[in-house]
């Protein structure tokens, strides 16, 4: 494929005064108004009767920025100086300072290093690669995970006045749209183009245009919500095939963006995108912490009862929006019937998630322009959005894992106003989330055989598991700050911890409640005893363990498995400090989050020929020289002073 005729095509039709950009339709009465003389495209802007890019670099000689190859500027005195990317942040965006670590994160960029950036939620992310793509000469391609999240960032791009464009399948981007956008990056109008990970990996064309288009300008890429590489490649195969970058455009830069990365996953991007960590620079944000944000767990009982709470909740919401997140599609539309049916307040409202048909679809644009004050969807919404009315988040369930949470939760008070994150919490839901996770896919792991795939999905459900479970241990949580637990999930080596929140469930609850923190290693130690104990006598019997059968023998409460009471360590007179079920319930989750002591959920149908599944959690083992490992380990632990 040659790449100039398309350059050519388009100049003809602007010459013709027949061009109609690809992105018309998101600029307010395309047809009416005066138009950029540079790009044909852009409403003029300035008094020389440019947009406002285009404005920008006249000022700078950037001449051959300008689409129109016909179009002659009027002489001028030029800025000596090329421009800064601090010049673009006040002359292009009309901001006064840099947030956190934007500049450094640009700068590493445009200087042609792959720059790895995680910032907190709403820190400014995209700003470092719409300054990057000006600075830089020629296409950024960025891959972003979802579709709905492509047609918000490329709303924002060009109300921002640079030009964009997306390529994702689907019935709206037939191939004459292709061969446009083609040519609108020929002329150079199109400075940044969003792409699904399937569209990047599958379309051949577009893989054959770009590289035709590096041997004239460079390339630079962009990956959005990078983390995706590690939580979407069991279910979305493209993302774990982005290697394609460093291969076919080694000499490109990568930005990778994220709000919510461990360091581990952090290597495991690098090695699956094929980068050394040596070539990548990491930009960190100072602070992850999100003071705006109050997070409470509310325990959840019956539907009634959480509908009534939630109902509380949206009649103090004001003029504010809420999101309430839901598991499944099916809860999404039973929660918005029940809340049309129920609440008598009048709120407008509206359901989303991924299978609605594009009409039902266009309602998220009545959210955008806030006639719909309160949004029933599945995680399918929301990833990336930025809209700053959001006071309130709820969670019908608890999210699907700690990087669920944190993204979710942060689409609330992206004004910097206050704005509150409820989670409506039950261990019940474990069954609901484990379900989704493994796609409804039965799972009694023991039947499986040792082929790779059975290993890879064993690997998968372990992981799921360990998931779920940080999701449990995180809600449980009686007194630990919040944002303390969520900064410590995510801290890197080095990370220095922020001082509790102040404002969260817990910190309230330990200003109100007596409590201590105390060190509960004695009791950890003992409670994998109890793990071993309970397996050695089981084992040649073959019975399943439950986490009950854990507590009842740490605990000495009586146990439904009576052969247990039999063990020495259950009639062992010792000194506890963690007594209660509650408590000990909390330290066993803690083990097995720490990898200590192994569990399995196994997702079954009681009723063969029924759709209903259920969850069995089983305790499979300990990790060998468990007691060692956990002598090393801080077990510090608040509890309360009355319950001990
Ligand atoms: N330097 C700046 N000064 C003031 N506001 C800024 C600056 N840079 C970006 N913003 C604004 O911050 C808001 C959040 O930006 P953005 O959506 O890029 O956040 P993000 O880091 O991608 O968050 P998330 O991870 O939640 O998607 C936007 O409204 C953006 O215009």
């Amino acid at each position: 494929m040659d790449f100039v005729p398309y350059g050519r095509n388009v100049q003809e039709k602007i010459k013709a005064k027949e061009f109609e950009p690809t992105f018309a339709k998101h600029i307010l009465d395309f047809e009416k108004i005066q138009k950029c003389l540079a790009c044909k495209a852009f409403p003029k802007y300035s008094p020389l009767g440019l947009c406002r890019y285009h404005e920008f670099c006249f000022k700078y000689g950037w001449y051959q920025e300008f689409p129109d190859k016909q179009y002659i500027p009027p002489p001028q005195n030029l800025i000596a100086n090329p421009p800064t990317s601090y010049d673009i942040l006040v002359k292009m965006f009309g901001y006064q300072e840099f947030q956190d670590m934007q500049e450094i994160a640009i700068s590493s960029y445009v200087n042609g290093k792959h720059t790895f950036i995680s910032m907190r939620t709403g820190a400014g992310k995209t700003m470092c690669y719409w300054i990057s793509a000006i600075l830089r000469e020629g296409l950024t391609v960025v891959i972003s995970p979802l579709v709905s999240l492509i047609d918000d960032q490329v709303i924002e791009t060009i109300a921002a006045g640079i030009g964009c464009a997306s390529i994702y399948t689907g019935k709206h981007q037939p191939p004459q749209y292709f061969e446009k956008v083609f040519s609108e990056i020929a002329i150079g109008l199109i400075k940044i183009l969003y792409i699904t990970a399937e569209s990047f990996i599958n379309n051949s064309s577009f893989t054959r245009m770009l590289l035709n288009f590096a041997k004239y300008a460079p390339v630079s890429f962009v990956i959005d919500e990078v983390h995706c590489i590690i939580e979407c490649k069991h279910f979305r195969e493209s993302w774990s095939k982005l290697r394609k970058i460093s291969t076919f455009f080694p000499s490109s830069p990568i930005m990778m963006l994220t709000g919510t990365c461990k360091e581990s996953d952090a290597y495991l991007i690098l090695e699956n995108l094929g980068l050394a960590s040596n070539d990548v620079a990491f930009v960190r944000g100072l602070s992850f912490s999100r003071p705006e944000l109050t997070m409470k767990m509310h325990p959840k009982s019956t539907k009634e009862k959480t509908i009534g709470e939630i109902i509380t909740l949206l009649k103090e919401l004001n003029e504010g929006k809420c999101i309430i997140y839901c598991p499944t599609v099916r809860i999404c539309d039973d929660v918005y019937e029940q809340l049309q049916e129920k609440s008598g307040l009048g709120l407008p409202m509206a359901v989303y998630y991924s299978s609605l048909d594009s009409e039902e679809k266009k309602k998220l644009k009545s959210w955008k322009e806030n006639t719909i004050q309160l949004i029933i969807a599945t995680n399918a919404f929301g990833m990336g959005l930025n809209d700053k009315k959001v006071r309130l988040v709820i969670h019908y369930s608890f999210p699907l894992s700690i990087g669920n949470l944190v993204q979710e939760t942060g689409r609330a008070g992206r004004d910097h106003n206050p704005a509150k994150c409820i989670i409506f919490y039950t261990r019940h839901d474990i069954c609901t989330n484990y379900t989704i996770i493994t796609q409804s896919r039965e799972s009694i792991t023991e039947d499986m055989n040792d082929s790779f795939e059975a290993n890879k999905r064993k690997e998968y459900l372990a992981k799921a598991c360990e998931k779920i479970f940080e999701v449990v241990h995180f809600c449980e949580e009686q007194y630990i700050c919040r944002e303390q637990m969520l900064a410590e999930y995510f801290a890197w080596n080095g990370d220095n911890l922020s001082p509790p929140c102040a404002h969260c469930d817990n910190c309230l609850r330990v200003q109100a409640e007596l409590v201590h923190e105390v060190d509960v290693k004695t009791d950890a130690i003992k409670m994998v005893g109890v793990v071993e104990e309970i397996i050695n006598k089981l084992r040649e019997s073959g019975k399943l363990i439950s986490p009950k059968d854990i507590i009842q023998v740490y605990c000495q409460l009586k146990c439904d498995n009576e052969e247990l009471t039999s063990l020495n360590i259950y009639h062992e007179t010792r000194k506890k400090i963690v007594r209660t079920k509650a408590d000990a319930q909390h330290l066993l989750d803690w083990l097995i989050i720490r990898g200590m002591v192994k569990i399995m959920i196994n997702l079954y149908r009681p009723n063969p020929n029924g759709n209903t599944l259920q969850t069995n959690i089983h305790i499979v083992g300990v990790i060998e020289g468990v007691t060692a490992i956990v002598m090393e380990k801080n077990w510090k632990m608040w509890l309360c002073h009355s319950r001990r």
